[in-house]
């Protein structure tokens, strides 16, 4: 029997460290769709990691590669889509985004990503900050007014990968079944 595909791509944000790629890629296992990666799409189609990126072109470089992207990956992709932490730069990208698919936030405590990103290295936006905690605080201040309009949101704490991905599973088998857009 053939899997059901998704009607609309879905869209998973959060902070750095929520679990975006590693439940990406397996809610795109499950479901039977495809999988991209917001952050590995720039790599490629810049030719340099994340960090080389911030280095030549410092936030405001890739923040602009990154809205292009997403942009034009929005209403390209057909199965599932990682976001980076900071890609939900405004407004008009979370409105934009809700209106192509499904915006799902994984809300992942401060304590929890506090213990998973207390290694920044990899990370430009944590790697020059004095005070890591307070970083990471005022990153999830300015954004959470974002997450927070996705069309629904999946707690992690104390949930595995797979029991994320199962209730993200069957809350999109509800949304999908009503006509939200
Ligand atoms: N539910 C979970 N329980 C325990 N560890 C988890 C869980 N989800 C993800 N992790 C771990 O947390 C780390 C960060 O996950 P991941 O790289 O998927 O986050 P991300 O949201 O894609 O981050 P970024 O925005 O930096 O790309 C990984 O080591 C991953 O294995
Ligand atoms: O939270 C952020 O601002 C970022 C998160 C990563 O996914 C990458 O997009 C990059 O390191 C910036
Ligand atoms: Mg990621």
């Amino acid at each position: 029997m053939n899997k059901p595909k998704l009607s609309h791509p879905v869209f998973l944000c959060g902070m750095m460290g929520s679990g975006k790629s590693t439940i990406g890629e397996k809610l795109a296992d499950k479901i039977g769709v495809a999988f991209a990666d917001l952050d590995s799409v720039i790599e490629k189609s810049e030719g340099m990691s994340i960090p080389e990126i911030f280095e030549q072109k410092q936030e405001k470089g890739f923040r602009a590669i990154e809205r292009n992207q997403l942009i034009k990956l929005a209403g390209e992709i057909e199965g599932i889509l990682a976001l980076g932490g900071g890609s939900l730069q405004n407004q008009q990208i979370v409105d934009h985004l809700k209106i192509y698919g499904w915006l799902i936030f994984i809300d992942t405590s401060r304590a929890d990503i506090f213990e998973r990103l207390s290694d920044p290295t990899g990370r430009p936006m944590l790697e020059t900050a004095d005070e890591l905690t307070e970083r990471i605080n005022s990153l999830f201040d300015e954004r959470m007014q974002y997450y927070e309009q996705a069309h629904f949101s999946v707690q992690t704490e104390n949930k595995s990968v797979d029991e994320i991905t199962t209730e993200i599973v069957k809350k999109l088998t509800i949304y999908e079944g009503r006509d939200y857009h």
